[in-house]
């Protein structure tokens, strides 16, 4: 197993009227990645980029250990993509998919998709394109599970879902990370999915990393603060947003972790508090 499931460094991409410029992406082997940021920000070019399915420029660029311009076809055995942009053709209906799509993968095993199919109560004969937008979500994603991927690439993938098939497919990609050599990056705007099962954060603005961290460091460190009488000065820097009270002062901090020694009572934020929290800086600053 490589160190990191995906490894980029220096990746560019340059569209008309946007540019993507990522200097370091990394993902451990073994663990999740919440990708986030405000619509148009760079989430699904920094996928394509990755995938180089889109003309970018990049230093460095390994998945699973492996050069997409070199080991293609290896790497995409082993990856499962699920993207708005890679569905399956209209006509297909799930038995098309297991006779013409499943021998493009050397291990596509049609026992665990049917097994799926049957799990999300998902039909066998019914076209592709008479399929909802969340049944559609539904079967690219236990597609992609079917081939035993060791890395998996979502964008969005429960964009469309209802709040029970929602669960349903985090449960299902829970599952998947239950082996220590399985990865998965996720871009979503549902931060409650990566309360759930992301490892890391990755938030982009403008088309340049914004933070990326630990949820365990960003949690620790982003933490609500209320304060009686005057704020501390060494804390002033690393407010956003504070605000008079009666008592004394209250807002968010950015360094918690390494101010507890301070007579400021903490609180911990919810990573949907944060992101507001963080979307501030730029507006309001
Ligand atoms: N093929 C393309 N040609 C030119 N510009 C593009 C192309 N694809 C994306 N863009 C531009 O790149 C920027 C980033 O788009 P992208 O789809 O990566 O954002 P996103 O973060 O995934 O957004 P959302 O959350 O809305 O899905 C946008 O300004 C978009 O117009």
């Amino acid at each position: 197993m490589s160190e990191y499931a995906i490894k980029a460094e220096n990746l560019q991409v340059h569209y008309p009227n946007f540019e993507l410029a990522v200097d370091q992406f990394y993902l451990p082997s073994g663990y999740v990645m919440g990708l986030i940021g405000r619509n148009g920000a760079g989430k699904t070019t920094l996928i394509d980029a990755l995938l180089d399915s889109t003309p970018a420029h990049a230093e460095h660029c390994e998945l699973l250990g492996m050069r997409m311009d070199r080991q293609e076809r290896l790497i995409k055995n082993q990856i499962g993509l699920v993207s708005d942009r890679f569905i399956f053709p209209n006509a297909y209906h799930a038995m098309k998919l297991i006779r013409r799509i499943g021998p493009f993968y050397d291990q596509f095993d049609e026992s665990l998709f049917r097994s799926f199919i049957k799990q999300f109560k998902l039909p066998l004969s019914k076209p592709f394109g008479e399929f909802s937008a969340g049944m559609k979500a539904k079967l690219s994603i236990i597609f992609a599970l079917a081939h035993h991927p060791k890395l998996m690439i979502l964008d969005e993938p429960t964009a469309n879902l209802d709040p029970v098939s929602r669960r349903e497919v985090l449960n299902l990609l829970y599952e998947f990370m239950q082996q220590e050599d399985h990865s998965l990056l996720f871009s979503t705007h549902n931060t409650a999915d990566l309360d759930k099962i992301a490892d890391y954060v990755t938030c982009l603005e403008n088309g340049r990393v914004k933070f990326s961290s630990s949820k365990e460091t960003l949690m620790e460190n982003i933490q609500h603060f209320r304060c009686e009488g005057k704020m501390p000065k060494s804390m002033k820097e690393f407010v956003l947003k504070p605000k008079a009270t009666d008592m004394g002062w209250e807002g968010v901090c950015t360094r918690a972790s390494q101010l507890r020694h301070l007579p400021v009572e903490f609180t911990p934020l919810t990573l949907e508090e944060i992101m507001l929290a963080q979307d501030l800086t730029y507006e309001d600053f």
